[in-house]
């Protein structure tokens, strides 16, 4: 279970310049929970799975995970527990290396430096074998520079990296909004089907409404480091996206202002 209790973030503080990003966030995740998170521009969603991480520490407040502290923790430490897909298909993955390489980089992940990230027969066969879960041919290309792989087959790789050691928190950071339709689209169900196989408490920051609706079972709204609507399961299956940005007029007192907003 995830737990965030009083999380406060705050960027210059005692300055001018200063930034509220989290005030007195508490939210509380359930294994398998698919929680999908929207808000306005500078509402503090990457800085939640920063502080979640580890990538930043908050200024008050705690993260548990399984009832264990750990926001003093590196992020290095918690990456047992914790897989993470950036926007950005280069940012998981390290484009000079191999699949396989990469791979292998990922398995070693949470263990002592230097253990285990060789290639090995044993270790291949499994690489193989999960890479044919994903269904888009990279099983046959293992000593391909991840590099030369288009956005979508990065991405895809991505996921499955973050995912190889089964952790129990997945964090998305709109995964998909650098990609074209059809290749968000697939990196979207195999988004769900490694949610649902894995159990995992997924956190997905998105700036597509319908997608926001459509995928998971909680949507969680921010504005101006605050969660301002919780909707549980039953509210969002009924849903549309003009009723949920009106509950965000009416909460908020304006309008979502995102430069990067999808409708549908
Ligand atoms: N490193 C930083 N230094 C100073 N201010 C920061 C820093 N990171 C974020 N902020 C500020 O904190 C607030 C929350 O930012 P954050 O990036 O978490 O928002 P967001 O919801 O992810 O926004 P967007 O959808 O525009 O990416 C914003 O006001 C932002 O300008």
């Amino acid at each position: 279970m995830l737990q965030l209790t009083d999380i406060t973030k705050l960027f210059n503080p005692g300055t001018s310049d200063e930034k509220i990003a989290l005030m007195n966030i508490s939210l509380q995740f359930k294994p398998g929970d698919f929680v999908t998170v929207i808000g306005s521009n500078g509402a503090g969603k990457s800085t939640l799975m920063n502080v979640i991480s580890g990538v930043m520490k908050p200024d008050l407040g705690e993260v548990r995970i399984e009832g264990n502290a750990i926001q003093q923790l590196p992020e290095y430490r918690r990456s047992r527990w914790i897989g993470r897909v950036f926007q950005d298909p280069m940012a998981g993955t390290a484009p000079r290396m191999t699949i396989e390489e990469n791979l292998a980089m990922a398995l070693s992940r949470g263990k002592k430096r230097g253990l285990g990230r060789g290639v090995t027969f044993t270790k291949r066969g499994i690489f193989r074998e999960q890479l044919q879960r994903l269904g888009i041919g990279l099983e046959n290309r293992l000593n391909a520079k991840v590099g030369l792989l288009s956005g979508g087959e990065r991405q895809a790789l991505s996921l499955l990296m973050a995912t190889f050691t089964k952790p129990q928190i997945l964090l998305l950071d709109e995964h998909t909004a650098a990609l074209d339709p059809a290749r968000a689209e697939l990196i979207t169900s195999l988004t769900e089907s490694i949610v649902r196989e894995m159990k995992l408490t997924t956190l997905m920051v998105t700036h597509n409404m319908e997608q926001a609706i459509r995928l998971g079972n909680r949507l969680i709204m921010m504005d101006k480091g605050r969660v301002i609507l919780d909707v549980p399961e039953e509210r969002k299956s009924s849903l549309t996206v003009s009723q949920l940005l009106g509950e965000f007029e009416r909460i908020s007192g304006h309008q979502l202002s995102d430069d990067r907003i999808v409708l549908g």
